[in-house]
């Protein structure tokens, strides 16, 4: 494994989210409080030193597409701004590998909070599927907060969120009938989209609830079915 000084904390915490993420939605203390077709966004009210730090989980089946291509689009910084609606800018600090950057996000300003940024890793992962031979293998992309001594240190004027997310997905396919070739109409992604963010500042519970509300069901679907656009007739990656 690369020596990096991060490279032991990408290592546990993406395969802890791993494992997090396929705890799926049991144990009654996820609630449902968005539905959009396949797509069941759930979450638990937790509060840290009074701030909303609502964990959400959302589930989602995509069709056409595999969770390479999915986890690829979504670790991709080049076209983060294609989908990412709630960002103002993005400089990636650090290439610790091609499949693991340090990105700092400044978001736009969320009335009535003030404007945040994220400071975070970023690594994306295949992970070989040991329980069911012939299904495909796990892709995880995972960010997580960090220093990093090139990201500015705000003096009071942008407020630091501290998140933990990833994309864990699991590509089926159901090969033709007929033996013919393997094409998008035979591909099923199941993806599980999980957050923590701390808003890292104070924001009215209820206005930051609102916020999520609001934007978490935009961003997943608008994700997903960017990545379905721009895959659709082109060669598929597994
Ligand atoms: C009062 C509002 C405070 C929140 C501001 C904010 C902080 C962080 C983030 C955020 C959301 C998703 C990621 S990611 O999944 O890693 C993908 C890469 O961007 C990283 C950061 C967003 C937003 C602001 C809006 C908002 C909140 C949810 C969902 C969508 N937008």
């Amino acid at each position: 494994a690369p020596a990096h000084p991060l490279w032991p904390e990408i290592e546990r915490v993406t395969l802890e989210q791993l494992q997090y993420a396929r705890l799926g939605v049991e144990g009654g203390v996820w609630q449902l409080f968005a539905e959009d077709g396949e797509m069941k966004m759930y979450k638990r009210e937790e509060e840290v030193d009074g701030l909303a730090v609502d964990p959400l989980k959302a589930v989602h089946t995509v069709k056409g597409v595999t969770g390479r291509e999915m986890t690829h689009y979504f670790f991709s910084p080049d076209v983060r701004f294609e989908w990412e609606t709630t960002l103002e800018q993005m400089k990636v600090l650090e290439t610790i590998a091609d499949d693991t950057l340090v990105i700092l996000q400044i978001h736009k300003r969320v009335w009535p909070a003030s404007q945040r940024d994220a400071l975070f890793w970023s690594h994306v992962r295949r992970v070989p599927n040991d329980t069911d031979r012939d299904a495909q293998d796990i892709w995880i992309a995972c960010n997580h907060s960090t220093e990093h001594h090139e990201a500015p240190s705000n003096e009071g004027k942008m407020v630091r969120v501290a998140l933990t997310v990833c994309l864990v997905c699991q590509t089926s396919i159901e090969p033709p009938a007929d033996g013919g070739p393997v094409t998008r109409d035979h591909l099923t992604c199941k993806i599980t989209y999980c957050s923590v963010v701390n808003p890292g500042g104070w924001v009215p519970t209820s206005a930051l609830r609102a916020v999520y509300k609001r934007e978490y069901p935009k961003f997943l679907k608008r994700f997903t079915q960017y990545v379905k656009d721009r895959c659709d007739k082109q060669p598929i990656l597994f």
